[in-house]
């Protein structure tokens, strides 16, 4: 068998007009433009590039962009006058804190200081709380991506049997919440796991989520079950012409291998990555109807 591929790249395209729709409207009827500000702390490659990314695609859709770059010594102090600065700000209906921080920042303590209303990430513990009890909330960007994508393929999800491997705050713990609450039967399986394999190969859906080279081989998989894999790894692809190394991006599943046994799966890159983006955009987009008492855009959330 060879799996087919779910297009997240291409998914992506199709959030991302949906919002520029529902912007151009918010603009004309209403004379409301949603903003977003990003806040970067310090200088790490990767999320210079993310962030990078959400800037111009927040300003693609219409919206209104703020970056804030800030040193990577920057105070606690200083990062949580930022924030409440932004919380009193109207034109702001977002604020995203670029995670991870330097080691000298107490994530909690940042995320948890957002206006939940305006917490666009869906990290705050108010919206956590939310999530898990099944009431309305901004729900994490990858997490919400991911099970828009399941989704789509399979319309229902009720009754399947879920694997969530990975159980992290931000995808791990929040996708079995969703998957839950679309009826699944859900495990989570993490690092101390008892014969793995065995778990994983029970399900008909399996959301890799561990940010470990290509862990999960095909051999684990069911025949025809739906793999979502949430890992960007680079790992080395030799050298280039001119003798410097090469990397590639690889997930937590090892690609080639689960195409023969899965019946869908999403690619590395192009699959999760950038549903993640389109569903910031979306979230946005939600908290700013949301505190205009103004009808939530159908299908751009839980
Ligand atoms: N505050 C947050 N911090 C982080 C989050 C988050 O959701 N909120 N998630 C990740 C990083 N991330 C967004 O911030 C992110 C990761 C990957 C992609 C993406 O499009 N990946 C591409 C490949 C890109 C590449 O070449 O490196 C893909 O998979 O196709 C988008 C966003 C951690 N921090």
């Amino acid at each position: 068998m060879t799996a087919t591929r779910i297009d997240g790249k291409a998914f992506a395209a199709t959030v991302r007009e949906k919002v520029a729709v529902h912007v151009a409207n918010l603009k004309a009827e209403h004379g409301i433009t949603p903003g977003l500000a990003v806040v970067l702390v310090g200088e790490d490659p990767a999320s210079q590039v993310y962030v990078r990314s959400k800037g111009k695609q927040t300003q693609e859709v219409g919206m209104k962009s703020v970056e804030h770059k800030l040193d990577a010594a920057t105070s606690e102090a200083d990062l949580l006058a930022l924030i409440d600065k932004l919380n009193r700000d109207e034109t702001i209906h977002g604020i995203l804190v670029q995670l991870p921080l330097p080691k000298h920042l107490n994530e909690d303590l940042v995320i948890n200081a957002i206006d939940p209303a305006k917490d666009v990430d869906g990290f705050h513990i108010s919206n956590v709380g939310l999530l898990g009890t099944g009431q309305k909330s901004m729900v994490p960007c990858t997490p919400l991506g991911c099970l828009m994508m399941l989704r789509d393929h399979h319309g229902s999800l009720s009754g399947m049997d879920a694997v969530v491997i990975g159980r992290s705050n931000i995808v791990g713990k929040p996708m079995a919440q969703l998957l839950l609450g679309d009826s699944c039967t859900v495990t989570i399986a993490h690092s101390r796991t008892k014969d793995l394999p065995d778990v994983v190969r029970r399900a008909d859906i399996v959301v890799a989520a561990v940010g470990r080279a290509e862990m999960v081989p095909g051999s684990w998989i069911k025949p025809g079950a739906t793999v979502i894999d949430v890992g960007i790894n680079r790992v080395d692809a030799g050298l280039k012409d001119d003798g410097s190394p090469k990397t590639r991006l690889v997930g937590d599943v090892d690609f080639a291998s689960a195409c023969e046994i899965a019946g869908a799966i999403t690619p590395v890159p192009g699959g999760v990555g950038p549903m993640t983006i389109a569903c910031l955009l979306a979230n946005t987009l939600t908290a700013c109807c949301r505190v205009n008492g103004l009808a939530e855009p159908e299908g751009l959330t839980v």
